[in-house]
């Protein structure tokens, strides 16, 4: 699905993390916390739905409004498989826990939710993931370098033997041993261009979830130099704030349209270089 969506130009991932609390009045007056989350996001993925390549609700944001919150995740993912089947669904839940509780967290987002794909950390080692990893027409996308401040905290530790940094160990990891089935794919942050042009290297041209554009600093330019492949594809760039809050006004959805569009458009403007 990634790789059709890459051949028409498209590397945007929109962030659908509608938190209630700045959902824009209009939305709001659409009824229930539900109905004004699931309108939300429905007016979105209405107006960037050709743009896009794929679309990553993150689970958080639905969570902290409970059954409300959580109904409105179902009908979000139903909707976009409903009316816009060729576009992937990636679940930001970055779970993992040991294999026999796994299951559970398989079966709630793929066979209930329906997503495609869903983020995990991969602290608890491959063993714990197998139920993930099974799933071979599912995407695992596992945490590697983050994007936060904080994130070189642990993951650039250095360790084994050529005392390279974690995350770089957990980056080969995951390209030779985890991805079998060749379902795999690594969470880098746009905040770290060096290390992700270091992790390319590393993988060859396995797809890379780079969050960080925009409210956290990340640059395009960068990103796209450290980021393609060999084929000049093999980015799925996430932004959600700078985009489904582009405007809080009752223009929000034309107003994400248009920042997914510029985004769009410096990513193709910098792979033409
Ligand atoms: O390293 C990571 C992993 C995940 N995220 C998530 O991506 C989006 C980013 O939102 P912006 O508003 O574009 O900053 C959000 O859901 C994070 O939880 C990340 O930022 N960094």
């Amino acid at each position: 699905m990634l790789e059709q969506r890459w051949q028409q130009g498209k590397f945007v991932c929109v962030g659908l993390d509608s938190d209630y609390e700045r959902l824009p009045a209009i939305a709001k007056r659409a009824g229930s916390v539900e109905e004004a989350i699931f309108v939300f996001n429905r007016e979105i993925i209405d107006a960037t739905h050709d743009l896009v390549c794929a679309y990553k609700p993150n689970s958080a944001f639905y969570e902290a409004q409970g059954e409300d919150g959580l109904r409105a995740l179902a009908r979000t993912v139903r909707y976009i498989k409903e009316r816009y089947a060729a576009i992937p669904v990636i679940l930001d839940a970055k779970r993992a826990d040991i294999g026999s509780t796994n299951h559970g967290y398989v079966s709630s987002a793929f066979d209930h939710l329906g997503v495609d794909a869903i983020t995990v950390h991969p602290y608890l080692g491959k063993e714990a993931l197998a139920p993930f990893l099974e799933r071979k027409e599912k995407g695992i996308i596992v945490l590697a370098k983050t994007s936060n401040p904080g994130a070189g905290e642990l993951q650039d530790l250095p360790v084994g033997e050529a005392r390279e940094p974690l995350y770089q160990v957990v980056a080969r990891h995951i390209a030779s041993d985890w991805n079998a089935q060749g379902n795999c794919a690594l969470v880098i942050g746009a905040t770290y261009p060096a290390d992700l042009a270091k992790v390319r290297a590393l993988i060859g041209d396995m797809p890379i979830l780079i969050p960080g554009i925009g409210a956290q600093g990340g640059e395009i330019a960068a990103t796209v130099t450290a980021g393609k492949d060999s084929r000049g594809w093999g980015m799925i760039i996430n932004s959600s704030r700078g985009i489904i809050y582009a405007s809080h006004g009752d223009d929000f959805a034309g107003a994400s349209r248009q920042a997914t569009e510029q985004l769009s458009a410096e990513i193709s403007r910098q792979l033409s270089h």
